[in-house]
Parts: C-alpha cells; structure tokens; sequence
C-alpha cells in the first residue's frame, strides 16, 4: 500500500499580472515504510509540493492519494480533518505551544478531537519516552533545547499514528551534534515502519533518506534510491558527532515502542 500517490500533479498561482507554474505535472509513490527526502533549488517548487502532500493547499490538476484517500476532491473541512488526524507536521520551528508542558503539547492534537482521557494521555508519556524526554515530561518548551524541542514536535507528530510525517527542513535550526541526535531518530522512526517525508537542502540530511526525489522548475528532475552503504556511512559520522554516553541513553529511549 502506498502512503502516499501523486499523479500528474500541477499547481498555478494566478496572480494579477502572471501565472506562477510552481508545479508542472509532478508523479510518484510513497510506499508505507519510504523515506524520502525532496529536494531542488530556490523556486523549484519543493514548498509548494509540501503544502499539496499537508493538505494545506489543493493542487490545480492531478490526483494526489493519502491511503486510499483521494485529497485532490475533497472540501476543506475534509481536508482540515485529515490535516489534523492523518499527518504528522515536523516544521523547522518547532511551533510549540509555550504555555503548555512537553506531554500537554504532544497532546495537542488529541486535544481538537476532544481525546483527553487518562489512555491517551499514557500515550503522550510513552511518545515522550520513545523520544527520550522522560525525564522532561513536565518542562516547557523555553526550558528545553532546540533538540529537545524538536523531539517534542516529532512525539507531536506521531500521536494520531499518521499516514506519514512530513518534515519541513527538521533540523534546519539545529547545530551539527543535535542534527545527528534527530537523524539517528528519524533512522529509528522508519525502521520500525514510519513513513518520513522531508524537505531538506542539505546533502548530508538527504544521505539519510532512503530516496531522494529531486524537482527543478517544478517538474520531477530525478527519483533516486540512495544505496545502502551511502546511507550506512552518513549514518555512521552522524553517530560520530555524538557523544557515546549519549548514544546509550538514545537507543534505551528507542527501544521504548511508540
Ligand atoms: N503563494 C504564492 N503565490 C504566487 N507564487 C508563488 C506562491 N508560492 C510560491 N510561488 C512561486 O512558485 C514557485 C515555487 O515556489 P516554492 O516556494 O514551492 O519553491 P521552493 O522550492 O520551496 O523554494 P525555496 O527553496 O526557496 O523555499 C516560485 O516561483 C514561487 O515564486
């Protein structure tokens, strides 16, 4: 089954004096368990396919799948739902709630469908633990690091056990020891059958992906897989950048199942 399936996907910006083609006839499978990490430069359209794949926007022509769900016909409160239930957003910002603690903000999105009882609640601890921020559970997002927030985000992400989690540069704001730390979870994530989608500019990010899929002027340019051993060895000088006690205390917390 595929996560996701795009057909023939287009997208105009109509504006006043021009239309803006940002996307100009785009196709390809995300099967279940993929990685694959988007790529293109300024302008080529990676921003836009984000918004279609998040059902934040409707493509101009083509047929885009989530499951077995057809977006490209749906109307926005169909597609307001299946943002908020079937896609899990990792945005380079974190976009934390301040006020709330680590567990009320992975709680967030349960929050919308009125899920607030003690099961999903136990939930949002275990996805705190998965991350490993156990010690953390009652922290704000102003008393965690970058790294740590990002966790939050992605434990956020996973709550409604979702088609796929879409990222938008996920470590864009993180330095080169915590980008390693999100890597290494992102490599856990999908091993155990996560679906990740990630917009990155960054080669040593895309290394990690299973797939790099690149766009140019707003056309698919290439769709490669990248080979075990490349992404065996950007892996392995991810690992390098942390420090080994560290590494211990990542893989308990990911041994922990979501
Ligand atoms: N809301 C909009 N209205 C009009 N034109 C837009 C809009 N959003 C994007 N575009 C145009 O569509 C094209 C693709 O933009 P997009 O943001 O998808 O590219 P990108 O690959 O994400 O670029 P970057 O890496 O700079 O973020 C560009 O020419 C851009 O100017």
């Amino acid at each position: 089954m595929n996560a996701c399936s795009i057909r023939d996907l287009t997208k105009e910006y109509v504006l006043k004096s021009e239309t803006v083609r940002a996307l100009r006839g785009v196709s390809f499978d995300v099967p279940e368990g993929d990685y694959v990490a988007i790529m293109g430069p300024s302008g080529s359209g990676k921003s836009t396919l984000l918004n279609l794949l998040g059902c934040l926007d409707l493509p101009s022509s083509g047929e885009l799948l989530l499951g077995t769900d057809n977006v490209a016909t749906m109307t926005d409160d169909q597609l307001a739902e299946i943002r908020s239930r079937r896609i899990g957003f990792v945005f380079q910002s974190y976009n934390l709630i301040q006020q709330l603690t680590v567990v009320e903000n992975i709680q967030v999105p349960l929050y919308y469908q009125g899920k607030l009882g003690p099961k999903e609640r136990k939930r949002c601890i275990d996805l705190a633990q998965r991350v490993g921020l156990e010690d953390r559970l009652g922290h704000r997002p102003m008393q965690l690091s970058g790294g740590q927030q990002q966790r939050v985000a992605i434990a956020r992400s996973l709550v409604n056990d979702p088609y796929f989690i879409l990222a938008d540069e996920a470590t864009g704001n993180l330095d080169s020891k915590t980008t390693a730390e999100i890597l290494a979870l992102f490599d856990q994530l999908n091993s155990e059958g996560r679906t990740i989608i990630m917009v990155t500019h960054e080669d040593e990010v895309a290394e990690r992906a299973k797939r790099i899929v690149r766009l140019r002027d707003g056309l698919l340019q290439s769709d490669e897989q990248n080979s075990m051993e490349s992404r065996k060895e950007a892996a392995a000088r991810g690992l390098e950048l942390i420090p080994p006690e560290a590494r211990g205390s990542l893989n308990d917390s990911l041994e922990v199942k979501a």
